[in-house]
């Protein structure tokens, strides 16, 4: 039965940050599309999957590299939004575990990061194993035996029965954070009008070296966005693969010093402007792409 909604995807299972990322941002009036894996929800974009939810920085643990490596090649898809979420890390078991008994501890990398502190003081035998998701995590600690533990939402504990909170609020810093990036299948799909945006304009580049040739960091470019007064929130930087080894790419997420109204005439300047200034960054050995404007 098709409801008619729009589809939103997202790393599932239901029960992950990212569902509740895509909750806040965009709430009831979207159906979601849960995917394995990051990768695979900007594979899932599509006219009938216009939108999909990636996390891209954590304050404790910082850059998530899946997430720039996928924009490494993001093709048409295309950076339309922001959302930011408090993290709150939980220590889940079956019911009845207690600590002294956990030998194994699943989630996500990025989880498992943010919460190293806490691994190190009480579980320091205890083997830490990857999985796709938090929620995958506590997923598959229904089928695990009673040693093991998943890190993850406290939501999770409700949605799947028989795990139960042995602790909460586990990551290293009290105050953590997960910024994500609403992404579309294409620069021309816009957010749809029924979203309260609050966050300032603001654009991604993608700063490739051309074929066979090297990229070294590109000061001229940081010089010519400070000389335009535009702001750099960010520079990341990812080995480019395609390229002579130890190439880079780089990502610069810039902002307009005087753009804080999103009116729609305000926001079509910003976008005119973004693409004008990176027309004039190319050269004959690297190339700018835009790849999100927000
Ligand atoms: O595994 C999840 O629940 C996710 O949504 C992924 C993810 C991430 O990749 O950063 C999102 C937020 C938290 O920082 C931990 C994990």
């Amino acid at each position: 039965m098709t409801t008619g909604k729009m589809e939103v995807a997202v790393l599932g299972p239901l029960g992950t940050y990212t569902h509740e990322a895509a909750f806040k941002f965009f709430g009831s009036e979207v159906v979601y599309n849960e995917q394995d894996s990051i990768a695979d929800v900007c594979g899932a974009l599509s006219s009938s999957v216009p939108f999909g939810i990636i996390p891209q920085e954590n304050s404790i643990f910082g850059t998530v590299v899946e997430t720039y490596d996928i924009l490494r090649n993001t093709g048409p898809n295309f950076v339309r939004g922001e959302i930011v979420l408090k993290i709150n890390h939980c220590l889940i078991v079956k019911k009845g575990v207690k600590l002294h008994q956990i030998r194994k501890v699943m989630s996500h990398e990025q989880a498992l990061g943010q919460c190293m502190d806490f691994l190190a003081d009480k579980l320091p035998e205890a083997v830490s194993v990857k999985t796709k998701s938090t929620a995958a995590a506590a997923r598959e600690l229904l089928d695990s035996p009673s040693d093991c533990a998943a890190i993850c939402s406290g939501i999770c504990a409700e949605l799947f029965p028989g795990l139960e909170i042995l602790f909460t609020s586990i990551q290293n810093e009290r105050s953590n954070f997960t910024r994500f990036h609403a992404i579309a299948y294409s620069r021309q799909a816009s957010l749809p009008h029924f979203l309260t945006i609050d966050y300032e304009m603001k654009a991604l580049l993608r700063i490739t070296p051309c074929s066979k040739s090297s990229l070294e960091c590109p000061t001229d470019i940081i010089a010519f966005l400070l000389d335009q007064n535009i702001i750099i929130g960010r520079i990341d930087r990812r080995p480019f693969v395609d390229s002579v080894p130890f190439s880079s790419v780089y990502f610069m997420e810039i902002r307009a010093s005087d753009l804080h109204d999103r009116s729609s005439h305000r926001f079509q300047a910003w976008s005119q402007e973004v693409e004008s200034i990176a027309s004039k960054l190319g050269t004959t050995s690297r190339q700018t792409h835009v790849i999100g404007i927000w």
